[in-house]
């Protein structure tokens, strides 16, 4: 099946005082319509500058250095600001993790649902009333004409952040991108919109790409998994490949690292070490000051994405085989 979105060697760096960031280097994969891909990664491995880049929502000091994002057939990368902002919000739409920084406290809902409706479609008003109120009871507002009156204050975090989704999905988005959007919810809160957000992508049929840095939320979630770490992907595979039978040391570390229903272990195992360091990092492996398994390569070069099976892909020179 042809790919709604292909992003080629994106490479985002940040030109700071202290030297080169390089938040993102040489990331490739593929959406397929209708797909949930998982970007998994701990703080500061490169997710949100990831999801950004495609956005072109980076700002100096940061800058795209290299690569392509193929969105149906172009380069959306080339496209001027009108065009873009054609595609942004529209085609491909971002859900960010904090609800209250993509509401704006002085309007109404109904008004800022109804404005991004306006914005993006030739409707008249009455017509944006009518599909924000049916947006309200998408993602399950109770008494949605109600609710169109209120500001955002009057919410709590877990309905704000479904207002935020309506508002992600009010232009029938082919794309929707969300980064980390449970993360400042409660948990049982979390979870009611996990399953929304599942159920929407289903019955909306759209490809989704899910940031997160919890192992948890991604098994639920995910059809495919990205693994990041130091800017870079590390493994990339069906959900399947990545929990059942991770190559990649940084994977499995990660994976021993958090609780498991299904298999008894002893005890929790932390990664050892700190995460990298962004600034100036050299042309090794990120993960190599941490990994267990280096060999004499591994400070050397940087490995490329090998496909260890069909759509299983790692960067590594000594990946783990036989998985946990
Ligand atoms: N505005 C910025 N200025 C300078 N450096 C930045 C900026 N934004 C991101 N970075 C750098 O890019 C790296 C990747 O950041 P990114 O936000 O993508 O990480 P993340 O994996 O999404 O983490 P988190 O889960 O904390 O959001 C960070 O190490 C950070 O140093």
């Amino acid at each position: 099946m042809e790919s709604i979105l292909t992003v080629k060697n994106l490479s985002t760096y940040f030109y700071m005082e202290e030297g080169v960031v390089a938040a993102v280097d040489d990331v490739s994969f593929e959406l397929k319509p209708q797909e949930v891909l998982g970007i998994v990664g701990e703080t500061g491995s490169g997710k949100s500058v990831t999801v950004k880049s495609i956005m072109r929502l980076i700002k100096p000091p940061g800058k795209i250095v290299r690569g392509e994002v193929i969105y149906k057939g172009q380069d959306i990368l080339k496209l001027d600001e009108k065009e873009m902002y054609n595609i942004r919000g529209k085609e491909i739409s971002m859900v960010f993790q904090d609800p209250m920084t993509s509401l704006n406290p002085l309007f109404t809902i109904g008004n800022q649902l109804m404005e991004t409706i306006m914005q993006h479609q030739k409707v008249s008003k009455e017509e944006a009333y009518k599909r924000a109120i049916e947006m309200l009871k998408l993602v399950q507002i109770p008494e949605p004409e109600k609710r169109m009156k209120s500001y955002p204050f009057e919410f709590s975090g877990g309905m704000r952040q479904r207002v935020v989704i309506a508002i992600a999905l009010s232009c029938n988005p082919s794309v929707l991108i969300a980064d980390e959007p449970t993360t400042a919810l409660d948990v049982t809160i979390q979870a009611q919109i996990l399953e929304l957000m599942k159920q929407l992508q289903e019955t909306l049929k759209m490809a989704m790409i899910f940031i997160t840095h919890d192992l948890g939320v991604i098994a639920s979630m995910a059809h495919r998994i990205i693994v990041m770490y130091g800017g870079k992907q590390m493994e990339e595979g069906s959900a399947e490949d990545i929990f059942y039978n991770p190559v990649h040391p940084y994977t499995n570390m990660l994976l021993k690292s958090i609780p498991r229903v299904d298999k008894k272990v002893e005890r929790l195992e932390p990664i050892p070490g700190q995460p990298p360091r962004m600034i100036d990092i050299p042309k090794v492996c990120p993960f190599l000051p941490r990994c267990p398994r280096s060999v004499d390569e591994c400070s050397k070069s940087v490995p490329d994405m090998v496909e260890v099976s069909p759509g299983h892909r790692v960067r590594c020179f000594n990946p783990v085989e036989g998985g946990v």
